[in-house]
């Protein structure tokens, strides 16, 4: 996981982003995945300055550096916020949802679903293993045993009958399996069962405040918040550019990740709220979170 700074080279220009700086650089976590790009691809031109030390990892690791105090603002897991939502402040507008079919959410499987008795998750994900419980405990009715493994569908497949992965690695996986890697491996998207269930979107994972950084840099935040709209309406105005990129960096067909960034919602209005707070009184029935935390929101307590 690199260390890596995006200071704009133009930030002198800035007296906001300036004085931000001048603070020490906002720890802000990336995830690795093509879901983010759209959030931060803005920034990464350097078309928008943002004094930042920028750490990228897949979501569990992004989780752990929140918790640990290593990151000030980060996209994490929705489930983690939900576990710690006293310890954080949530970034308006911003998430990382799926209105229905998701693509990068999917659970494989070498056997018809009703006789998958074991299960391999991703150690990448937190959210989506939750997901995976509610759909096949709470929907489909089975009693599954399950184990953790990296995220590598032949080791998971040899292990297990069925495996969950999510991301960039789920992508890359389907497309494999479509291109006829896996034969007699089916897909189960996990965003279309969910939607299926609940007739809501699913919220994956949310941009945290850590509480401390919120007290003390109200500035950054806001700073911070407004940079990423900023750069998300960049992405969207140079849709060409941003599909580009994302092919330079996944080995993926057009289509696909056409398909995949009209799938990706960023949103977090009042429907992904509720659909939010849906999840999460599924994951306390089956003991993964204590209580249903409320939703506190940068801008909005007081309220
Ligand atoms: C839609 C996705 O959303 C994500 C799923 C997460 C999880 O399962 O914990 C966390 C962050 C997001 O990357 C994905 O990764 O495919």
């Amino acid at each position: 996981m690199a260390l890596e700074t995006w200071p704009g080279a133009a930030l002198a220009r800035t007296p906001e982003a300036g004085a931000l700086w001048r603070l020490g650089p906002v720890r802000l976590g990336y995830i690795d995945y093509l879901n983010t790009l759209p959030v931060y691809f803005g920034i990464e031109q350097g078309i928008i300055d943002l004094p930042v030390a920028v750490r990228r990892g897949v979501p569990s690791e992004l989780n752990r550096l929140f918790l640990d105090g290593s990151l000030d603002i980060t996209p994490i897991s929705s489930i983690e916020f939900g576990r710690h939502a006293d310890r954080c402040v949530l970034l308006p507008d911003l998430s990382i949802s799926a209105d229905g079919r998701v693509a990068s959410i999917l659970l494989f499987h070498r056997v018809p679903l009703p006789r998958v008795r074991r299960v391999a998750l991703t150690t990448a994900s937190a959210t989506s293993v939750v997901l995976t419980r509610i759909i096949l405990e709470r929907h489909l009715g089975l009693v599954p045993e399950y184990v953790r493994m990296a995220p590598d569908l032949d080791a998971m497949l040899a292990g297990a009958d069925a495996a969950l992965m999510i991301g960039d690695d789920a992508l890359l996986a389907d497309q494999a399996r479509r291109e006829g890697r896996y034969p007699g491996v089916l897909a189960l998207d996990l965003g279309e069962a969910w939607k299926e269930m609940t007739g809501l979107p699913m919220v994956y994972a949310l941009w945290v405040i850590r509480a401390e950084f919120a007290r003390r840099s109200p500035e950054g935040v806001w700073l911070v918040g407004r940079l990423l709209q900023e750069s998300q309406a960049y992405s969207w105005t140079h849709r060409d550019a941003l599909l580009a990129e994302a092919r330079r960096r996944r080995h993926l067909p057009e289509p696909v990740i056409e398909d995949y960034f009209r799938l990706i919602r960023h949103e977090f209005g009042p429907r992904y709220r509720e659909a939010l707070l849906t999840f999460f009184r599924h994951a306390h029935a089956l003991g993964e979170l204590a209580e249903v935390p409320v939703l506190r929101v940068w801008g909005e307590e007081g309220r």
